[in-house]
């Protein structure tokens, strides 16, 4: 969970939450504490089952699948696996960890509904013990409650707000800009003039440079041929402390000596957060000679966190290190696996092509109106996050309230784990779940055959909980419309520039799972430049 651990939903969720009342979804006491009272009658009377009716795996089962059958690195495929043998609900056990799985978008919908009014997505002892350690502000993914909605509430506004966010457009153009330079050099340098080797390696500095101009108002030079040494290092350590944060939590507090691993993932912590450092002080030392100055300190994000007074430095620091680590390679991976397939279906991507020329036309740079007259590009990047949703499940820890799923009751403090890798891989959601067809997202009345297939209205229709890579509720992720602008922009100017083809004729790539969903070896792509 580079956002620890989704676009055409918002509305279709706003609708289904208007059938939730809204005492319900705030969790208004009065309504919990009837809830509660419900939930006692109906359990007295025997009508609900408790956590221990569940179905699921025992221990050397969980073991099994993890080591011997190879799913340790593609647990996104054990969500299937394990709805088949177990039905939609099920309960794993495994070390510390008491986890309720559901996976349809009832069920999802069902927990969301009862998520309370501060959701919790996990708990995360071990970012906490971190954080502790190195007397460090929790920021977003540790503070829970109060504390948690006080920090999200300051970071809301200019990220969420389409408004507030079209502001970053020119800065993310010139981002784009540089992304199209270094592409055309690593291109120009290849053996055959058109290679560029593991796109997502190039992509992370692209989101990396992206989210910091967004942050710090200044630019790192991510895409310049002498890629900043911090960068490399944030790159290194974003990877290291997600692959050991999986392993860590595991070992209890005691054996920390006896490990490398507690270790290593200080020392990533430390990296993430000594570069992030590193660039809030240098933009605050510019913000001050500007004032000392006199000059005006017009800035974006981070001026707007430290003028809005609502946050202490500490969680300053700690917001925008979490934004930089959610920001990196959730859009690359995403962007990846749209290059990907396009480059594999021809006809995809020749009518992506076609409507960013009819739309920008002499390769001008799309304004953030000019997308929402782009339906194709958005329909190729939600396909893409159903295939490849990067944060491929998503978690509640349900502390507040007593739950009901599903005819189960469940005591507070259940950890649920919503299995929505498998809702937006479910035939019974999209069909053909597997292939790669973005014109499902298309209304209906726009022609159906864009790309030469045809559907029935089933093929256009999908339960809102069946596709939620953004997450959902208060909760949901901060960056989506950053993450939407980037990805969208970056996708229509690559086409406007080249045609992307595979290089490896139809080597196909496949996922794997290093708490994000990730390419299990490098994409390799060739771009031809376009007339
Ligand atoms: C393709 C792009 C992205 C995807 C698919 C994605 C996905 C997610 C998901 C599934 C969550 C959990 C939401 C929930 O619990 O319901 C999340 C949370 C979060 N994301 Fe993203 N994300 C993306 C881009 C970004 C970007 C660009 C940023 C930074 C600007 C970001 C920052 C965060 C943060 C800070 C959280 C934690 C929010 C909280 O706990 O209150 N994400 N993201």
């Amino acid at each position: 969970m580079r956002c620890p651990g989704a676009s055409a939903w918002p509305l279709r969720l706003s609708a289904l939450c208007a059938r939730v009342p809204s005492a319900e979804r705030t969790g208004s006491p009065d309504l919990q504490h009837r809830r509660d009272l419900n939930v006692q009658a109906a359990t007295e009377s025997g009508k609900l089952k408790s956590i221990d009716d569940l179905p699921g795996p025992r221990l050397p089962t969980t073991l099994y699948w993890l080591f011997i059958q190879g799913y340790a690195d593609k647990s996104h495929l054990l969500q299937n696996v394990q709805k088949n043998l177990y039905g939609p609900i099920w309960r794993s056990r495994f070390g510390p960890f008491d986890i309720v799985n559901v996976a349809t978008p009832e069920l999802i919908a069902q927990v969301i509904r009862q998520e309370g009014r501060y959701p919790v997505r996990a708990e995360l002892p071990h970012w906490k013990e971190y954080r502790d350690l190195r007397g460090q502000a929790y920021g977003l993914h540790v503070d829970t409650g109060q504390e948690w909605y006080r920090i999200r509430s300051a970071l809301n506004p200019k990220m969420l707000k389409l408004k507030e966010v079209s502001a970053y457009a020119p800065m993310i153009h010139q981002v784009v800009g540089d992304l199209l330079q270094r592409i055309e050099l690593l291109r120009c340098r290849s053996q055959d003039q058109t290679t560029v080797s593991d796109i997502a390696a190039e992509l992370y500095k692209f989101g990396f440079e992206g989210i910091s101009s967004i942050l710090f108002e200044t630019r790192l030079g991510c895409l310049q041929e002498e890629i900043p040494e911090d960068t490399l290092r944030f790159i290194r350590a974003v990877n290291d402390m997600l692959k050991l944060s999986e392993t860590v939590v595991f070992f209890p507090r005691w054996s920390r000596s006896i490990f490398p691993y507690w270790g290593r993932f200080v020392k990533a912590w430390d990296d993430l957060c000594d570069v992030a450092q590193t660039l809030i002080d240098r933009r605050l030392a510019e913000i001050k000679t500007q004032m000392c100055s006199g000059e005006q300190t017009e800035g974006m994000y981070l001026t707007y966190l430290l003028s809005s007074d609502k946050l202490t430095t500490a969680e300053v620091y700690i917001s925008i290190t979490e934004l930089l680590l959610g920001g990196v390679d959730t859009t690359s991976n995403t962007l990846s696996w749209a290059l990907y397939h396009l480059a594999g279906d021809q006809a995809a991507q020749n009518y992506l092509y076609k409507e960013v020329n009819s739309v920008c036309p002499g390769r001008r740079e799309p304004t953030t109106e000019d997308l929402s007259r782009m339906p194709f590009l958005k329909a190729v990047i939600k396909e893409t996050l159903r295939l490849y949703p990067v944060v491929p499940g998503n978690g509640r820890f349900i502390s507040e309230n007593e739950v009901v799923v599903d005819n189960y009751w469940f005591p507070k403090k259940t950890q649920f784990h919503l299995c929505h890798y498998a809702t937006s891989h479910d035939e019974a959601e999209f069909v053909d779940a597997e292939l790669f067809i973005p014109e499902r997202w298309l209304r209906a009345e726009v022609p159906s055959s864009t790309c030469g297939r045809r559907g029935k209205s089933s093929f256009y229709q999908h339960h809102p909980y069946s596709f939620i890579p953004f997450g959902v509720g208060v909760r949901a992720c901060v960056g989506k419309r950053v993450a939407e602008m980037e990805m969208h922009f970056a996708l229509s100017r690559l086409m406007q520039h080249y045609e992307v083809q595979p290089k490896d004729g139809a080597t196909v790539v496949e996922p794997k799972t290093r708490t994000l969903l990730i390419p299990a070896k490098p994409i390799n792509l060739r771009f031809l430049p376009r007339a």
